[in-house]
């Protein structure tokens, strides 16, 4: 019979990118409720970062910088998480940017583009890159999950940049998947469609009751709203041991926004 009161994560340690805010923060506090025994935040907003390990408890969570588009950085922050607390189970890779211009192909600004991708894509990379190879040299049946989008698998009017960014995210959790297999290591990715975080209330200027508004249009289900705290489910669900055979999917929380 399965143990409800069992914690889903207890003794784990894990990474989690982008965690001083938004669907990071909201996965962060999910890991600490499931018994996980290190949770290491890792983002360039410093002071919020830190109040948000500290919040959750020094006993269990820390913050550390780490600016994914430098892969030193990553691969130090891999490092300090095997040195300190003896190995890395989970690693959320889910640090991300949008672009504030509105670009369509015609009008592509590569410089915009190229730092986009520095966060999105490479440094989505090199968290995987890292996290994998100490998985594989600890010998542990580790758990890789991406934040991708519904931007992943569809195309887009606007944000092409974004867009193209998320199908790679796609691409890496996919052949990543397979290549990883062979060591026990599984990867998967979520795909949410639009939720008030800082990020989007910043690109859209709009307050977070606006673009919820905005965003619950598009979906088939009525009367929830999309929060981050329903993305880190999923990502707990991927993360746990509860998905033991599930790899190289992409799990989408948009309420029926790709079901047609
Ligand atoms: N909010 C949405 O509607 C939505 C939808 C689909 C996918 N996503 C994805 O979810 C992820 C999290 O976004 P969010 O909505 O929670 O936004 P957010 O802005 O609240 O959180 C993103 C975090 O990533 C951090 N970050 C940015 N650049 C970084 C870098 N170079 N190195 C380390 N950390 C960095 C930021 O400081 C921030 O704390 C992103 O990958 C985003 O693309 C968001």
């Amino acid at each position: 019979m399965t143990d409800l009161t069992k914690k889903k994560l207890a003794g784990k340690v894990a990474i989690v990118t982008g965690g001083a805010s938004g669907i990071g923060e909201a996965t962060a506090r999910l890991f600490a409720e499931h018994g996980a025994r290190m949770i290491i935040i890792a983002d360039i907003q410093d002071q919020l970062g830190q109040q948000v390990a500290t919040s959750i408890g020094s006993h269990n969570c820390t913050y550390s910088r780490c600016d994914v588009t430098d892969e030193n950085q990553v691969k130090a922050l891999v490092e300090l998480s095997i040195q300190k607390y003896g190995q890395l189970d989970i690693m959320f890779s889910n640090a991300g940017i949008i672009s504030k211009s509105d670009q369509s192909i015609l009008d592509l600004d590569f410089r915009q583009f190229d730092g986009l991708m520095a966060v999105n894509l490479r440094g989505m990379s090199a968290c995987v890159k890292h996290a994998a190879r100490a998985m594989v040299e600890k010998k542990v049946r580790g758990s890789i999950v991406c934040t991708a989008s519904v931007a992943a698998s569809h195309g887009t009017k606007r944000r092409t940049d974004y867009c193209m960014s998320k199908h790679g995210v796609l691409g890496l959790v996919r052949l990543a998947s397979k290549q990883l297999g062979m060591y026990g290591i599984r990867v998967n990715c979520v795909s949410p469609n639009g939720l008030a975080t800082p990020m989007t209330c910043e690109v859209h200027e709009k307050s977070v009751e606006e673009v919820e508004e905005i965003y619950e249009a598009g979906r088939a289900l009525k009367g929830a709203v999309l929060r981050a705290e329903h993305v880190a489910d999923a990502v707990l669900f991927l993360a746990s041991d509860e998905s033991e055979l599930i790899t190289g999917h992409d799990l989408a929380v948009d309420g029926g926004f790709q079901a047609w």
